[in-house]
């Protein structure tokens, strides 16, 4: 697959860290004039302006945007700032407004990447046409569905893209909207590679404190920009009145992130090439314990066969699971890395036992 364009590459002048700031909602044209006014005057002037003009509503009845009509009002944000801008777009005619109305940039929200028919109908509108799309994740930790709907855009010719993490509904820890899960952008951008993954405190948190810790997490992982909601009187806001903040308050968030530096196209100094060098020779070490550990398991599987035992043996797997567990809590390493790592070995271990087994004795007809 021929690949992506980057940020940098989208022919907007716009790098990562990528800083997208703007109202959950466009209101009125004077609330956006007024963000645009304190945002220059705070001189916070983010890259991209982001302002959702349809918004998708758990519960009919609340404020569902200003519509068509408000991407008019984004002539405003261009007047005061000079900077592209950025909606949300949930069906296909959403998408049609948005390109009649000339939006730099598209983004495709949480509730939409989850159904691949709206995705794929977005897509169509948007085949051929030049225009950067970025795609939060689905509600559900669902990596597939993420990568599905980059792809969707992909096939259509949509080659800028970025994706957005904005955390995952979860009903139970109540100390966030909308949970971060780390694991996933990360693995995101392992699968594809140069994916950049902006991250959206402002959905996570669902409120005003905690978004710089999340915002500063996101930058240590490794994301590439953040996506903050900004109002100039946030408690009087439409819609997620308790999650934006001033320009003033994006200007001091902004100045207190600590912008990590990607090693990508960096050569890494001598201190850190001697510490990467010890850890290839430990994973050496590493991969050769497991190989023996491998060749005892498969010794253990030939007996079996012999004596016609079954491969799982549950009382040795729990004795191996908790001795092996506390001895790892002993070394510091976390309770649910010592399961999970030892859940992969033994998966392992027995899809091997039971492959000798089946090679061994064909079923006989
Ligand atoms: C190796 C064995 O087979 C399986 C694999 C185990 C392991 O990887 O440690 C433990 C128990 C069994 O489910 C065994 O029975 O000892």
């Amino acid at each position: 697959m021929k690949p992506h364009k980057q940020i940098k590459d989208w022919g907007m002048g716009l790098t990562a860290p990528l800083i997208i700031a703007g109202p959950c909602s466009a209101e009125t044209p004077e609330q956006i004039g007024q963000i645009c006014k304190e945002m220059k005057e705070a001189n916070v002037v983010p890259h991209l302006f982001r302002a959702g003009i349809w918004k998708p509503r758990t519960r009919p009845g609340s404020f569902e945007g200003v519509g068509e009509e408000g991407l008019k009002w984004m002539e405003i944000v261009r007047h005061h700032l000079n900077i592209p801008i950025t909606v949300e777009v949930g069906n296909a005619s959403h998408a049609e407004l948005a390109l009649k109305h000339k939006v730099d940039v598209l983004w495709i929200g949480a509730r939409t990447t989850v159904n691949p028919f709206a995705v794929q109908e977005i897509a169509e509108v948007l085949r051929g046409v030049d225009i950067p799309v970025m795609i939060k994740n689905p509600m559900n930790p669902d990596l597939e569905l993420w990568m599905g709907a980059l792809e969707r855009m992909y096939a259509v010719g949509i080659d800028k893209l970025a994706a957005i993490h904005r955390g995952f509904s979860d009903e139970y820890d109540k100390r966030y909207r909308n949970k971060p899960n780390w694991s996933m952008p990360i693995h995101l951008k392992r699968e594809w590679t140069g994916m950049e993954v902006i991250n959206d405190p402002s959905h996570i948190v669902g409120r005003r404190d905690g978004l710089l810790e999340v915002a500063q997490s996101a930058m240590n992982f490794g994301l590439d920009g953040l996506m903050i909601e900004t109002h100039h009187d946030p408690d009087k806001a439409w819609s997620d009145a308790k999650q934006q903040v001033t320009p003033a308050r994006l200007k001091e968030m902004i100045s207190s992130v600590d912008f990590k530096t990607p090693l990508e196209n960096m050569k890494p100094d001598e201190k850190l090439q001697d510490l990467r060098r010890a850890v290839d020779h430990m994973d050496d070490q590493l991969l050769d314990i497991l190989q023996e550990r491998f060749a005892a398991i498969d010794q253990i599987g030939a007996h079996k066969r012999e004596h016609h035992l079954t491969v799982f043996q549950s009382d040795r797997w729990k004795e191996v699971m908790e001795s092996r567990t506390r001895k790892g809590v002993a070394k510091h390493l976390s309770e649910k890395f010592m399961k999970e790592l030892l859940y992969c070995i033994h998966e392992e271990s027995v899809k091997r036992q039971e492959k000798q087994l089946r090679e061994a004795e064909p079923i006989k007809k």
